[in-house]
């Protein structure tokens, strides 16, 4: 069977290989493995997760794809003020829905979240989440559907906090230059990119807004990593570095050295969506 499920996980495989482990816990993939197109014959895995990470419920796993929903970053606003870090989302139990697509195009599955009591004494607002995620050969992606059923205007941000693996100091993403980026390891004061392509050398949070939508990740000497995003008008590149990252009690030792976060989202703004509307944000990684 392409699709399988255990109490707490969904996996997904691809008929040429390729696969995916999903957490019901956040909804966070935790594992997508891939062949190289340029050759190599067994699929390898593309994302981090630190062997730190509490995989128990009781925290966000440290790595994957951790979903931000309805806030990212601290709450900025007062009707916002009871949520923590990123919103719920990514640490709420989801509800495996459907398999939507299962062939050699594709193996596609939706998960849908009914938040708990806690989240919703937390962010009232009505809302309904679901998010597809489908698989194909070379390439992965991850949409995550917001609708509101009203009555009133439902105000949101969502990220898609996809921590890439590869060696982090060999890194290089593209094409960022001449984008404004909010420097949040500088007193988040804008700035103007000016690297053709931006490394993670020293520690990095940078939310670049208005950004392109499609961006490469490339790694010396390995397969370059492209990501697609709709919707998503920011993307935020996050590195802690050995100092901050030494000091996040569930990130393994020198693990900040083996990934880089790439994450679409909408990080400096609200989406305000009215009643009866829907959203979707969506991001598609490829293997080139
Ligand atoms: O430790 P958390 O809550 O998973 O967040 C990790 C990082 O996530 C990034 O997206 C933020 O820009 C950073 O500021 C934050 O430190």
């Amino acid at each position: 069977m392409p699709v399988t499920q255990t109490e707490s996980t969904v996996q997904l495989i691809h008929p040429k290989g390729s696969s995916v482990e999903i957490l019901l816990y956040g909804a966070t993939v935790v594992s997508w493995k891939s062949a190289s197109v340029k050759g190599a014959a067994s699929p390898v895995e593309r994302l981090f997760v630190s062997s730190k990470s509490f995989l128990d419920g009781s925290k966000p796993v440290r790595g994957g794809i951790p979903i931000c929903f309805p806030i990212f970053g601290p709450p900025q606003r007062e009707e916002h003020s009871k949520l923590s870090q990123h919103g719920f989302a990514r640490s709420e139990v989801w509800t495996f829905d459907r398999v939507l697509l299962d062939d050699d195009a594709g193996v596609s599955v939706k998960l849908v979240l009914n938040p708990s009591p806690a989240a919703t004494a937390k962010f009232p607002n009505p809302f309904k989440l679901s998010y597809v995620v489908t698989l194909a050969e070379h390439q992965l992606s991850t949409d995550l559907h917001v609708e509101n059923p009203g009555p009133s205007t439902l105000t949101f941000q969502a990220l898609l906090h996809t921590y890439h693996r590869g060696p982090a100091q060999l890194a290089a993403v593209t094409p960022l230059k001449g984008l404004t980026y909010i420097d949040k390891v500088r007193d988040a004061g804008r700035f103007t990119e000016d690297r053709e392509a931006v490394d993670v050398h020293k520690f990095t949070d940078s939310v670049y807004v208005d950004a392109p939508g499609k961006y490469h990740i490339g790694w010396e000497g390995a397969d370059t990593v492209e990501i697609k995003s709709k919707n998503f008008n920011d993307v935020v590149v996050w590195n802690p570095g050995p100092v901050a990252g030494g000091k996040l009690a569930d990130m393994e030792e020198n693990g900040w050295d083996t990934f880089i976060c790439v994450e679409p989202g909408t990080a400096s703004y609200f989406v305000d969506l009215e009643a009866s509307k829907s959203w979707i944000g969506q991001q598609v990684i490829t293997i080139l």
